[in-house]
């Protein structure tokens, strides 16, 4: 099977009441981790590359990967632009053989935000590529803008149905408390997203699909694991996941994990080294940090997002 768009896979999640995973790739391991859990247990996947990964390993090398495990696992996987910041990057992307692109303006104006939208979801539907589009400000690094818990905004519901006509993007992601990053919430207060937004953005959007950023939930026996092996991340606190099934149930289809991925190979790493100050061969540490980012997404899959036995 080749590369897919997420349309088909969209439908089915909104109507099963699961998600699809968006994991981010960077490098081979990572690709192969994921994938491998995607293939055992069946399920579709978005495998998503952001403007930092492409500037990291190069855009032909991911592309590359990403065809080899459409190979290997034999899995309906889309390939989707993560956070394209302008038209031409999602051009580059849609040429290149992307089958999704994201284009995120939603830093900018309402009115510009659905200009550069709708001109990108002309060139992609031109070209069967399908669109994610982004209202509301997440806290956090978003969109190379750090942007303080005080500045984020919650996207405001009376203003989806006309940004989701007026550009006719296939997705949209909203702000509803979650963040990029292991530092998601602040000690001591409990998380809680805002599920009363997200559904008056359903009641809006009938049958429309949701995405969710920033829903890492920092696994704390891999904050754990680092802060143990000389790592320093007092405080990493993430989404609970009670609350990421919730939101798989309702009209979110596609929920990004980009942190999690990074904490159980820097955890795992990091052990490794502690324990083992005399190896050097990346082979060594790289495949038990590849098997663990693997028994992550498994467990994202089966008991987070709901999406086993669904490829
Ligand atoms: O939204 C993301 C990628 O676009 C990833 O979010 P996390 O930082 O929570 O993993
Ligand atoms: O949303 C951001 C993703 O986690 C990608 O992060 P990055 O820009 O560091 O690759
Ligand atoms: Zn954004
Ligand atoms: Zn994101």
């Amino acid at each position: 099977m080749p590369l897919v768009t997420s349309t088909e896979m969209f439908k089915k999640a909104y109507d099963g009441g699961y998600a699809i995973g968006a994991f981010n790739v960077n490098n081979m391991e990572i690709v192969q981790g994921i994938t491998e859990a995607a293939k055992d247990l069946n399920a579709p996947l978005i495998l998503q590359v952001s403007k930092g990964a492409r500037a990291y390993a190069n855009h032909t090398y991911l592309i590359k990967l990403v065809e080899a495990a459409v190979i290997e696992t034999g899995l309906p996987i889309v390939l989707h632009l993560d956070h394209g910041d302008s038209f031409e990057t999602c051009k580059s992307c849609i040429d290149g053989g992307f089958t999704s692109v994201m284009i995120d303006a939603s830093s900018k104006p309402f009115a510009e935000n659905i200009e550069i939208t709708r001109k990108v979801v002309e060139y992609a539907h031109d070209h069967g590529v399908v669109v994610e589009a982004e209202l509301g400000a997440l806290a956090g690094v978003e969109d190379e803008v750090n942007v303080s818990a005080e500045n984020s905004s919650y996207t405001r519901p009376e203003e989806v149905q006309e940004f989701v006509s007026k550009t006719g993007c296939d997705s949209l992601a909203i702000a509803i408390g979650t963040s990029h990053g292991a530092y998601k919430f602040k000690p001591g207060t409990k998380p809680q997203l805002r599920f009363d937004i997200l559904e008056e953005v359903s009641k809006r959007l009938p049958g429309f699909p949701i995405v969710l950023h920033g829903s890492s939930s920092v696994p704390q026996e891999y904050v754990k694991m680092i802060n143990d092996n000389g790592g320093n991340m007092p405080g990493a606190i993430g989404v609970p996941e009670d609350q990421l099934r919730h939101a798989a149930s309702l009209s979110v289809c596609k929920i990004n994990i980009d942190s999690d991925l990074r904490l159980a190979m820097t955890g795992t790493i990091r052990q490794f080294f502690a324990e083992h100050p005399d190896k050097f061969d990346p082979r060594e540490y790289l495949k038990p940090a590849r098997a663990n980012i693997k028994e992550l997404v498994k467990h994202k899959i089966t008991d987070v997002l709901g999406c086993a036995g669904k490829a």
